[in-house]
C-alpha cells in the first residue's frame, strides 16, 4: 500500500527496517468524523497514528532522504511554509500542531550555539547514526563525546 499517512502493513514496516529506519515520530490523533483515506474507510473515533518518519523519508518527496543535508532548507526556507505542506511535519500540522514550534526553533539554535561556544568537543569512538525505534527518533548507540570547558568558561565554573 502506498503510504500517504504512513499507515503501512507488516511488509512496509519490514522494508523500512531494511532501510535502517523504524517506526519513529508518531503523532496520535482521533478521527472526529468518518472519512476515507486512499479508499480505506476510517470510522469516527479511530485512533490514527501519523507516521512522520515515513513522510520525512519518502524518496518521492525528498532527494536522498537518508542524508543529512541542511542545504535543503537554504534560502530562508524554514520547512514550515506551504511549499512543504504535509511533507515535513516535525511539529505536526493544522489546528493541533505544536504551539511551541517557534520557541523550539529559536531555542534549538541558541542551545546548540551555547554548547559549541562554551565547550571543546571530541568524539569517543566512531559515530553510529543508526536510528532506533520509538515515538520519537532515538539512536541505537548513544552519542558519546568528551567535552572540555573553553578557558573563559573554566574561569566561571571553578
Ligand atoms: C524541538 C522541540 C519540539 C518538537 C519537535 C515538538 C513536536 C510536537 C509534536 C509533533 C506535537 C504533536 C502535534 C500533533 O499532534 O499533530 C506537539 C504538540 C505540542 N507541543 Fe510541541 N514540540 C517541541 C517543543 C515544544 C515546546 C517548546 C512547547 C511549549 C513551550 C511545546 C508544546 C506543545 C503542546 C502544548 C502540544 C499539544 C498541542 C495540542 O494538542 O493542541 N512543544 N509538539
Amino acid at each position: 500500500m502506498k503510504s500517504v499517512w504512513g499507515c503501512g502493513g507488516e511488509d512496509e514496516i519490514g522494508a523500512r527496517e531494511e532501510r535502517g529506519g523504524g517506526v519513529s515520530l508518531l503523532t496520535p490523533h482521533i478521527s472526529s468524523n468518518e472519512c476515507r483515506v486512499e479508499g480505506f474507510r476510517v470510522p469516527r473515533g479511530t485512533m490514527l497514528l501519523v507516521n512522520a518518519w515515513e513522510i520525512h523519508n519518502n524518496p518521492e518527496t525528498w532527494k536522498d532522504p537518508e542524508r543529512f543535508l541542511p542545504k535543503r532548507f537554504e534560502g530562508g526556507k524554514t520547512g514550515f511554509g506551504f511549499e512543504f505542506e504535509f511533507k515535513f511535519l516535525p511539529f505536526g500540522w493544522g489546528r493541533r500542531a505544536c504551539p511551541g514550534q517557534r520557541l523550539a526553533m529559536e531555542m534549538v539554535g541558541v542551545a546548540l550555539g551555547c554548547l559549541i561556544q562554551c565547550f571543546e568537543w571530541e568524539k569517543i569512538g566512531e559515530i553510529d547514526m543508526k536510528e532506533g525505534k520509538g515515538v520519537v527518533t532515538s539512536r541505537v548507540q548513544p552519542l558519546r563525546a568528551k567535552l572540555v570547558p573553553r578557558p573563559f568558561l573554566a574561569n566561571l565554573l571553578y
